[in-house]
């Protein structure tokens, strides 16, 4: 069975050994196996804390969760009753149907529209769909959002949002090092004033790592990444999320997280596409796609060309 619908999970299976497991939960992506072509063995790419909650209590530490409509606080007033990273990662969607079963790819629809509990704090006209394709050696996630309003009025009744997959990457991230994002604006979350965090800073990293706390949000970056260490990496190739996070707690932050198990910022580091600088307009009627495809990268690769 490449598609199986059980306990609220969706597991879709390859053909060639790799799959991935989602939680109706968030449209949380808690799982993904795959090899590389010299190494076809499947093993875990994504990282769960053994205390992350998977019964929709909270949402889960580790794997894809989705982040919408706002990135963090919120700061546009139609999202001002919303929590931090919004409200997709902590709503159950719909398990719609299987886009695709076949050697090229297992693909499957989840969806998410207004319920009475969203509307109580966010009242925009909305359609959400997320979009999971597996293939042998890749994971792609499409977050579709859709402007449902029909008004005809002008200026138009655009939806503005923010948006992000908050992949947490499986790998040793005192190892890691992300490309290529040298010369890009960023801003430091770690900044201890308001003024600090605001400020634009510079990068100046050929390859950038999470040795100490990191909580970096690229601006323009180029929507093409390679996380790589000794070993093993993954490609990231991205549509329409403009924007690059980079995050690791380390010690010093992640032991207040009550979700995070003992030692957990070693084992991942988030790299997060998203449109979180400024915000991202869909018209009525009309439909926004964002997307991201991960890859596996089996040897270690440095790209020091960039
Ligand atoms: O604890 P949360 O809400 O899942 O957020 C985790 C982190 O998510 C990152 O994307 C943010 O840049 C961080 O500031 C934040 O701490």
């Amino acid at each position: 069975m490449p598609v199986e619908q059980k306990d609220g999970r969706v597991l879709l299976t390859h053909p060639k050994g790799s799959s991935t497991e989602v939680l109706l939960y968030g449209a949380t992506v808690i799982s993904w196996k795959a090899g590389t072509k010299p190494r076809p063995e499947p093993m875990e790419r994504l990282f769960v804390s053994s205390k992350a909650a998977l019964d929709g209590s909270k949402p889960v530490r580790g794997g894809i969760p989705v982040v919408f409509p706002c990135f963090g606080a919120p700061i546009h007033p139609e999202h001002s009753r919303l929590g931090q990273h919004g409200f997709a990662r902590s709503e159950v969607w719909t398990f719609e149907r299987i886009v695709m079963d076949n050697d090229a790819g297992v693909s499957v629809r989840l969806t998410l529209e207004p319920t009475p509990r969203i509307t109580a704090k966010y009242d925009r006209p909305f359609h959400l769909a997320f979009v999971v394709t597996l293939a042998e050696h890749q994971l792609s996630t499409d977050l579709h959002v859709t402007n449902t309003s029909t008004s005809t009025a002008f200026p138009p009744d655009n939806l503005e949002f923010q948006a992000l997959f908050h992949n947490y990457i499986r790998a040793p991230s005192k190892d890691v090092l992300v490309f290529p994002l040298q010369h890009l604006q960023y801003y430091d979350k770690t900044e201890a004033t308001e003024e600090g965090r605001t400020k634009a800073k510079v990068e100046t990293r050929a390859g950038v790592d999470v040795r100490k706390f990191t909580d970096s949000v690229y601006e323009d970056a180029p929507q093409k990444y390679e996380a790589t260490w000794p070993g093993g990496g993954i490609d990231i190739n991205v549509k329409k999320l403009k924007d690059l996070v980079v995050w690791n707690p380390r010690e010093e932050a992640g032991a207040k997280i009550a979700d995070m198990e003992e030692g957990g910022w070693d084992k991942y580091i988030c790299v997060e596409p998203g449109y979180v600088r400024g915000f991202a307009k869909v018209e009525p009627g009309k439909r926004w796609i964002g997307q991201q495809v991960l890859s596996t990268i089996d040897a270690e690769r440095r790209i020091n060309q960039l």
